[in-house]
């Protein structure tokens, strides 16, 4: 037994509501969905005629937009009228680190998730079943709940947990081809439903439905376990550099062993993004208001570890300028988290700009898809000097040729393929001797740079 669902509201329309419910109307042409989302500009951009202005970047994003708009994919403001009308609403607001009060700089901030709950209970007239798609801490469900009971018209919530497992960069692929869908509910009906919606596109096989909080905790899992590895092989990639020992042989040799699988252990610059960070952090102020404080520090040193990867590759380059970097032209290719995507939250590459700008250092950034707008606030928002002295010390330029212009240093913070097929020969003749790189994601040729003349660094080598 399943409810009929005729409309779903997705409350949020960022990078995971865009592209997730593009891709439910696409395959789901019978259901109406309307995302909605109080950032008048982002959903005017998602309405905007013009694909290339969507507020995502990913890549195959643009197509299905072009044929689910207008058909059963709507982008509105009106969230009242959206959730009004929706026999099933998706929760993907953000749910970010506090940066206030209690468990400041630990805990999610689940203020959004509170409005949105508030705002239904005002609003719905019908019962509707709550999907849980942004990452929440386990139990939040039991406070939705509450919300929604104790405010509510007397309408009957079902609430069901169904993280989201998509990476940036291949959002289209991880939605069409998930490796697993995660449904998390007490009530079989309603998880029956969303199976039901899931299946138009998605074997049987890989969807799994659990508890509520196994459901939610798994999410949590999923990002540390994956964080864990790439802290782990960075780890060694910092041994590897003392003792001759080469990460990505390191990498390669652990990885054919299917008990511990190849993918996750690329040594880089640190992991950023919107995710891993905020997931174990919440995670650790989860253990430690349990009073687990074994299992919080166990999970903390993954951070612990990013954070000693990023100071050392910008130590690693101050040291190699002959340990100044005061006044001296640093280029930075790359600014996003990873490649294929717009998004620079948390990116590595904002910490190591922000210990070099302290250093003096003039940094001069391409990156193909992010904005000069986007990087002057990212470094803003760590307030380590005035907005003034970022743009006074920090250019950011659309040609990558002429980034490189008079460098001391290239450091390659984003793995774009672009870099790989620059014309190099060109680059190292435009730069000041010697010509430094600093590859921070293992991207580029050593070789090659090399016999060109470069002094080329990479982690774990
Ligand atoms: N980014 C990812 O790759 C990813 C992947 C899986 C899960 N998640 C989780 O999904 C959630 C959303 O992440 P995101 O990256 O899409 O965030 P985002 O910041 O890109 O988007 C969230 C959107 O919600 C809107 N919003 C907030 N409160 C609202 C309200 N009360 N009413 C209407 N709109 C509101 C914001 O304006 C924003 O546009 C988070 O919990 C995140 O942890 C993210
Ligand atoms: O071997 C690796 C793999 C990743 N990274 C870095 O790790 C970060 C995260 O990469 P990735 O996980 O590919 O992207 P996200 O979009 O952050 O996706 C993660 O976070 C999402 C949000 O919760 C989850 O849905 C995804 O399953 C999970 O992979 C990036 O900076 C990568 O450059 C490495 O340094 N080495």
């Amino acid at each position: 037994m399943s409810f009929n669902i005729k409309k779903i509201c997705c409350i949020g329309a960022g990078y995971v509501g865009g592209p997730t419910m593009s891709v439910v109307a696409q395959q789901c042409p019978h259901i109406q969905i309307t995302i909605v989302d109080v950032n008048v500009e982002r959903i005017a951009a998602w309405n905007d005629e013009n694909l290339d202005n969507l507020p995502v970047y990913e890549p195959g994003l643009t197509q299905i937009v072009a044929e689910a708009r207008g058909r059963n994919l709507f982008f509105s403001t009106d969230v009242d009228k959206a959730v009004d009308e929706a026999d099933m609403i998706f929760i993907s607001v953000n749910t970010p680190t506090k940066n206030y009060g209690k468990g400041k700089g630990m805990a999610a901030d689940l203020k959004y998730i509170e409005l949105c709950a508030r705002q239904i209970a005002s609003v719905a007239k019908t019962d509707k079943i709550i999907v849980e798609k942004s990452t929440l801490p386990v139990r939040t469900a039991a406070a939705l709940k509450s919300i929604l009971d104790h405010t509510g018209n007397g309408v009957n919530f079902h609430i069901l947990s169904n993280p989201e497992f998509l990476a940036e960069g291949t959002a289209i692929q991880d939605l069409l081809a998930p490796d697993r869908v995660l449904i998390g509910g007490e009530n079989q009906e309603a998880i029956d439903t969303l199976v039901k919606i899931y299946q138009n596109w998605v074997p049987d096989t890989n969807i799994l439905t659990t508890n509520l909080w196994s459901s939610e905790l798994s999410k949590l899992t999923a990002n540390a376990f994956l964080a864990q590895r790439v802290s782990s092989i960075n780890s060694i990639s910092e041994l590897c550099e003392k003792t001759g020992a080469n990460v990505d042989e390191v990498s390669k040799a652990i990885g054919m062993d299917t008990r511990i699988g190849s993918k996750f252990l690329k040594a880089s610059v640190g992991f950023g993004g919107s995710c891993f960070q905020k997931d174990i952090l919440n995670l650790v102020y989860i253990a430690r208001s349990y009073g687990l404080n074994e299992v919080a520090d166990y999970w903390d040193q993954v951070i612990i570890m990013n954070d000693h990867q990023k100071q050392r590759f910008a130590d690693n380059i101050i040291q190699t300028l002959y340990n100044t970097v005061s006044g001296k032209k640093i280029t930075f290719l790359g600014w996003a988290f990873k490649k294929d995507t717009n998004d620079t939250r948390e990116s590595a590459a904002i910490y190591v700009a922000d210990y070099l700008l302290s250093e003096q250092a003039e940094i001069t950034i391409y990156d193909p898809k992010v904005t000069a707008e986007r990087i002057y606030a990212d470094l803003d928002y760590l307030n380590t000097r005035s907005p003034e002295e970022n743009r006074a010390l920090v250019k950011v330029v659309n040609d990558p040729i002429q980034a490189c212009q008079d460098a001391h240093a290239i450091a390659v913070l984003t793995e774009w393929d672009e870099f790989k097929n620059y014309d190099w020969y060109t680059i190292k003749h435009q730069m000041k001797r010697p010509a430094f790189i600093f590859d921070g994601r293992k991207l580029l040729n050593r070789k090659y740079l090399e016999d060109l003349g470069f002094k080329y660094y990479a982690i774990g080598e």
